[in-house]
Parts: C-alpha cells; sequence; structure tokens
C-alpha cells in the first residue's frame, strides 16, 4: 500500500485526488490530511479512511472535530499543516491554494518523502529555495499541474539537454474572447465560468486574467530548469493538448487527453507506472478541430509581469504572486473589479526594490509586505 498524505483535502485537486485513492483501494491509502474550513468534509472523511492525522485552518475547529475524531489526531494552523507535510507517508500530495503551502513543503523536503505537487504558488514564490532543497536531498517534485504533467510526460526517457523549448497551451479562460474594452463590465460570476475545467475560485479567476498561465511559465521554469527564452505560449481553446516539448532535432511530442485532473493526479501518484482509471476516452473525431492562436501579452498583461517577474527573480516573483493572492481575494469578494486585478499587481510590483536570492525570512516578510500595500489601496 502507498500512504498518502494530502493538504488541501477539501478543495477541487483534494477531491479529486480522492476519487483516485477511492478508484484503488488495494493501492492507495489516506492517512493525513489537513482541510481549510470545510469541517463537515473532515467530518466525512474521517469516518471514510480513519487517517492517523487531520489538520483544520482554526483552532475552535480542532476542537470541535477532536471531540468525535476517535484515534485520530487533529492539529491546526499552518503548524498543522507542517503536521501533516512531514507524517510518515509515502508522498505527499500538496493541493492547498496559495503561498501558504511553501514551509510545509520545505519541511516535507527534510524527510524525503517524494511530493506531488499541484501549488503552483509555492514553486513561483520561492522557487530557488524549493528546487535546491530537493535537489539536495534528491526528493523528487512530481507535477499535478496539467501542463506540466504533459511536459514530464513528453520528457520521459528524454535528455533533458535535447530540449528546445516548452510549449505551455492555455485555454484562453472564461474571457477568452472578449476585448480588453469588455473587461471593464465583467462579473465575479461570469470569471468564475472557466470554458473547459471545473476547478477552485481562485485558479479559475487566475486562468480569466492568464496569471494562472504566467504562474505556470515560472513553475515549468523550476521543475524542468528551462530558460524563460525557451518557454512560449500558446492559445488553445480546446484544452485538448496539455502541453508540448519541441526537441533541437525539431521533433515536437505532446501529451493529449480529454480535460480531467484526475488524469494527471494519478500520473503522479504512479510514476513511472500507470494503472487504469474510469473516465472518457478522447475521441479526436468528436472534438472536429484543434485551434491554436499567437499569445497577445498586450491583451493578456499578467502574463507579461509574470515573464517579467520570473526574468528579474529574486523576490519580484514572491511580489507578483503575493499581490495576486491579495487582489484575486479582493475580486472575489466583490471589492474591487476585474481589471484592479491587474492594476494593484503592477503597482506593486513597479514600486518593489528587488531582493537578490532571497531566503525563506526574506520571502515571508516580502510576501506580507505586499498583501498590506494591496489591501492599503483597495
Ligand atoms: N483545480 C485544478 O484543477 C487545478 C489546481 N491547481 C493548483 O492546485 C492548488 C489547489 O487548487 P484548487 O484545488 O483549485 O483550490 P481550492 O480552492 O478548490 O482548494 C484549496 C484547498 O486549500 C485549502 N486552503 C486554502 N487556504 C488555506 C489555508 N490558509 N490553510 C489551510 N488550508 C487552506 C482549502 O480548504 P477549505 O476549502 O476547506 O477552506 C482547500 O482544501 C492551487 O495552487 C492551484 O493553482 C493546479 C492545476 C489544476
Ligand atoms: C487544469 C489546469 O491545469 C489548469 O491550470 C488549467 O490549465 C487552467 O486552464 P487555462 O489557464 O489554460 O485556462
Ligand atoms: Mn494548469
Amino acid at each position: 500500500m502507498k500512504k498518502i498524505s494530502l493538504l488541501g483535502a477539501s478543495g477541487s485537486i483534494g477531491t479529486q485526488t480522492i476519487d483516485v485513492i477511492r478508484e484503488h483501494k488495494d493501492v492507495f491509502q489516506l492517512t493525513a490530511f489537513s482541510v481549510g474550513r470545510n469541517v463537515d468534509f473532515a467530518h466525512q472523511l474521517l469516518a471514510e479512511f480513519s487517517p492517523e492525522i487531520v489538520s483544520v485552518q482554526h483552532k475552535e475547529d480542532a476542537e470541535r472535530l477532536r471531540s468525535i475524531a476517535g484515534n485520530t489526531k487533529v492539529v491546526y494552523g499552518e503548524e498543522g499543516l507542517v503536521e501533516v507535510a512531514v507524517h510518515d507517508a509515502d508522498v505527499l500530495v500538496n493541493a492547498v491554494m496559495g503561498s501558504v503551502g511553501l514551509v510545509p513543503t520545505l519541511r516535507a523536503i527534510e524527510t524525503k518523502k517524494p511530493i506531488a505537487i499541484a501549488n503552483k504558488e509555492t514553486l513561483v514564490t520561492a522557487g530557488h529555495l524549493v528546487t535546491a532543497a530537493a535537489r539536495q536531498a534528491n526528493v523528487p517534485l512530481i507535477p499535478v499541474d496539467s501542463e506540466h504533467s504533459a511536459i514530464f510526460q513528453s520528457l520521459n526517457g528524454e535528455n533533458y539537454n535535447c530540449i528546445e523549448k516548452l510549449i505551455l497551451t492555455a485555454s484562453g479562460g472564461s474571457f477568452r474572447d472578449k476585448t480588453r474594452d469588455d473587461l471593464h463590465y465583467v462579473t465575479v460570476e461570469d470569471a468564475l465560468k472557466h470554458p473547459n475545467w471545473s476547478m477552485g475560485a481562485k485558479i479559475t479567476i487566475d486562468s480569466a486574467t492568464m496569471m494562472n498561465k504566467g504562474l505556470e511559465v515560472i513553475e515549468a521554469h523550476w521543475l524542468f530548469g528551462v530558460d524563460y527564452e525557451n518557454i512560449e505560449v500558446l492559445l488553445h481553446k480546446e484544452s485538448i493538448i496539455h502541453s508540448m516539448v519541441e526537441f533541437s532535432d525539431r521533433s515536437v511530442i505532446a501529451q493529449l487527453g480529454t480535460p480531467d485532473m484526475r488524469v494527471p493526479i494519478q500520473y503522479a501518484l504512479t510514476y513511472p507506472n500507470r494503472l487504469p482509471l474510469s473516465g472518457k476516452s478522447l475521441r479526436l473525431w468528436e472534438v472536429g478541430a484543434l485551434h491554436f492562436e499567437q499569445m497577445n501579452l498586450e491583451r493578456f498583461r499578467c502574463l507579461d509581469f509574470a515573464f517579467q517577474a520570473g526574468k528579474t527573480g529574486g523576490s519580484l516573483p514572491t511580489v507578483m504572486n503575493a499581490a495576486n493572492e491579495a487582489a484575486v481575494a479582493a475580486f472575489l469578494d466583490k471589492k474591487i473589479s476585474f481589471l484592479q486585478i491587474e492594476d494593484l499587481i503592477e503597482k506593486a510590483m513597479q514600486r518593489h526594490v528587488v531582493v537578490h536570492n532571497p531566503s525563506l525570512e526574506e520571502i515571508c516578510t516580502v510576501d506580507e509586505e505586499t498583501r498590506r500595500f494591496v489591501l492599503e489601496q483597495i
């Protein structure tokens, strides 16, 4: 049995990870998990899986859960996330949302267990620290994000020195066919309607602003060690080709499939093997045609910010990520308009004096200061 610790069990990736575990009960065992505020869901999972440890975000929820948790240890807060991350499991799935996943990831690396990483904000805010720690401890970081899983699968057995470029596909998000003028009037409800994927609220807004692809460019840089000049983004509205790699001999290898996150989640858990999975086969004749367009960085300014942040490096990606997290939360709370998200990110990046090779402490400080700055602007 493969023992799994799962951060973010109540989220979109978390619940689909649990679906994969349920489908292969003879292979996987959920031994530790965290939720944020969804304590009712934690209760259900406790009854189903009897894990050794559960973490919730708030102390009062932990106290409530303890009275019904039997032998399961109940912890809480950021320390609780760390306890789940370092728990004695065979693999950690990090599916928490936001840079709150950074410290648990670093602590999990110290325990030398492989990490299936969906939590892209962690790689964006401190990719240099996470990848250096993983390299030193010889810990695999296995991508869960669909584009990065596609690249990882395309690179299986290949020599990374022969990579010419990574081609990340982007659906275009909820507002793909709108002009910048149209974007003045869009609502939260409109933004939450992703054309192809059902995901958590924050990443769905990131898709609409194209920041999701920006975060993914930086994520790809750190996961595959490829320079920003060799990472390209291509609009592909069907989300059937999940991403591609061009090699130096001009061969291009891609991974395709119906948009179903259980596929990359399961691959991260079974790598280098595969297991059967329920679901729809890809029928290209049903899809009919696949479309591609060049990316316009003036239309999708957040992608431009991400290339700037990635190329500059140091603490700038931390600022971009923290400003984005704060601005998206404010948009979801209906405190700012859609286009203010990118204005706030731009302002935060412009005022920042970059710290080179920042330590964990410096990253945490920059992250906090940036969030405070964004809130002061609202
Ligand atoms: N959804 C998708 O298809 C994809 C997601 N990703 C990435 O995976 C990550 C998770 O995304 P997704 O599943 O959509 O997000 P969701 O918002 O659906 O889920 C987030 C999870 O994190 C928990 N959480 C949030 N904040 C905290 C906190 N401060 N402390 C403890 N727990 C917290 C939530 O708990 P609760 O709900 O109980 O409060 C929930 O379990 C993100 O980094 C995203 O970019 C990558 C590719 C695809
Ligand atoms: C499923 C997944 O990996 C998401 O990150 C997805 O890629 C979002 O789609 P777009 O950002 O391309 O709209
Ligand atoms: Mn993705």
